[in-house]
């Protein structure tokens, strides 16, 4: 399998270097050159199989030969061994034909566990077998890089810098970062926002030079082709749990950097039968209204009770953007330059075609509370804000009553005690028990301007060798 940079102007990169990558060298993200494709009846046969089993089907196409089958099942298996519930991503109903999936049963307690538990291993393996050291960068709006840090702390060739926005993440987020110490383990509190920390992120995946040619950085943000990969199978299980693929699904999924359902969308691409995609977003809603109105125009980013979807670039859209483009590198790229400056719109039969499959809606922090109130009243059941904006958009655009609808449940309500409260519940989520003394470890983090040389000057003199 080769991978292809989205704005046409990178060499093409196998698994193990795609793996090692930030940004092409042209700026853009790395995609497929070619999909799997799978056949309903392949599909259909994979009933039954484990999570980590299922995990090899769809994810082998895109490692290829790159790891040993054998090697990469076994890190399949720990990996999806160390989650809380034996089903790795349980449903749960709240009405006939609406589900949550959990995807927060995994060590952080977010959705990225399922492919930085993963990342972790695959890195240690390439670069243990390379006798290769790297730095890893990385921006998290909260859930990100702990995920991260629990994935890759234990990497013998690996220092990991994280960056997030200083007194903009919830405490449980920081705490469960900053709590981790170790001499490869550090974290960057930016006085800015995500937007920010990805920003300088992508500027040094952009120019390394402060980095003097001894070693070289890896993300482990969603630009990372392995997350996307990683994120796809979740669809598939989900599917098959229920009834698929002899019928269609439909997904809604929380939204910020567009990872999370650009693997959706992959999924279909594949062959899954997903009839509907729905873009949920809080009040940070640029996507929302690209959907709406085809006018992608960036605004300020505001702060909200679901802080890990405070993303204005979603740096993920591109790879769709390649695609609706008939992947035209060089189209993504003249837009993407003028977006920076303007508002900006897509041909539009182009926008018509992704209105086929994506819906849209931008939920407010009030409705947050509301829904979360809504929903444990029902079914107590108790949503964290970022599902809860999930589940308000699939009421709210679904098209097809008789068609099970999914919203991905990203995170353990327990990481967001605050946003709970201020929804009036009478209910503190609990921590499980291998957190429940975060708050009284000790932390440790660095608070930094917004400026790319003070954070590129602080991981210069403190990775390991240097
Ligand atoms: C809890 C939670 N929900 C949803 C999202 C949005 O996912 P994506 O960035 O893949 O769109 C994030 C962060 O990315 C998150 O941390
Ligand atoms: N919500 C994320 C933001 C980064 O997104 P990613 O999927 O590109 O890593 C976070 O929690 O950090």
């Amino acid at each position: 399998m080769r991978y292809i940079s989205t704005r046409g102007d990178a060499p093409s990169l196998g698994f193990e270097d795609v793996l090692l990558t930030g940004l092409a060298t042209d700026g853009g993200l790395y995609v497929p050159e070619s999909l799997p494709k799978f056949s309903l009846e392949e599909i259909r046969s994979w009933r039954g199989l484990s999570y980590a089993e299922l995990a090899f089907k769809v994810m082998h196409p895109f490692v290829d030969d790159a790891i040993p089958a054998d090697d990469f099942r076994a890190m399949l298996d720990e990996t999806y061994n160390q989650f809380a519930h034996k089903a790795v991503a349980p449903l749960v109903q709240l009405d006939s034909n609406e589900w949550v999936m959990e995807l927060f049963r995994g060590p952080t307690l977010a959705f990225k566990d399922f492919a930085l538990q993963l990342l972790g291993r695959l890195l240690d393996y390439v670069l243990e077998k390379r006798k290769q050291h790297v730095v890893i960068m990385g921006a998290t709006s909260g859930d990100t890089g702990s995920a991260a840090i629990e994935g890759c702390r234990h990497c013998e060739h690996v220092d990991i810098f994280i960056l997030h926005p200083h007194e903009r993440v919830s405490e449980v987020q920081r705490r469960q970062m900053t709590t981790v110490i170790g001499d490869n383990v550090h974290n960057i509190a930016v006085k800015g926002n995500f937007d920010d920390c990805q920003r300088m992120v992508k500027a040094s995946f952009g120019d390394q030079s402060f980095l003097k040619g001894e070693t070289q950085l890896v993300a482990v943000n969603s630009i990372n082709w392995a997350r996307i990969m990683a994120q796809i199978v979740y669809y598939f299980q989900a599917s098959l749990a229920l009834g698929g693929p002899d019928r269609s699904m439909a997904f809604s999924v929380p939204t910020g950097n567009f990872g999370d359902i650009f693997a959706g969308y992959l999924a279909r691409e594949m062959g899954l039968p997903i009839s509907q995609l729905v873009i949920a977003t809080n009040r940070n809603d640029i996507l929302h209204r690209f959907m709406s109105g085809n006018r992608y125009e960036k605004q300020q980013l505001e702060h909200t009770l679901s802080p890990s979807m405070d993303i204005m670039v979603s740096s993920n859209f591109e790879r769709l953007l390649f695609d609706l483009h008939g992947r035209d590198g060089a189209a993504v790229r003249d837009l993407l330059e003028r977006a920076q400056t303007e508002a900006v719109s897509i041909e539009d039969y182009r926008w018509k075609s992704a209105r086929k499959l994506f819906d849209s809606d931008a939920v407010d922090d009030a409705t947050t509370c509301e829904i979360i109130r809504e929903v444990f009243d029902q079914n107590e059941y108790l949503l964290d804000p970022h599902t809860a904006i999930g589940v308000r958009a699939a009421r709210n655009c679904r098209r097809d009553d008789s068609v099970p609808m999914i919203t991905l449940g990203t995170a353990h309500p327990a990481k967001f005690p605050d946003a709970v409260k201020q929804s009036g519940m009478g209910v503190k989520p609990e921590l499980p028990h291998h957190l429940a003394d975060l708050f009284e470890r000790e932390e440790r983090y660095t608070v930094l301007d917004d400026d790319l040389k003070s954070v590129q000057d602080f991981i210069a003199s403190h990775w390991k060798s240097a």
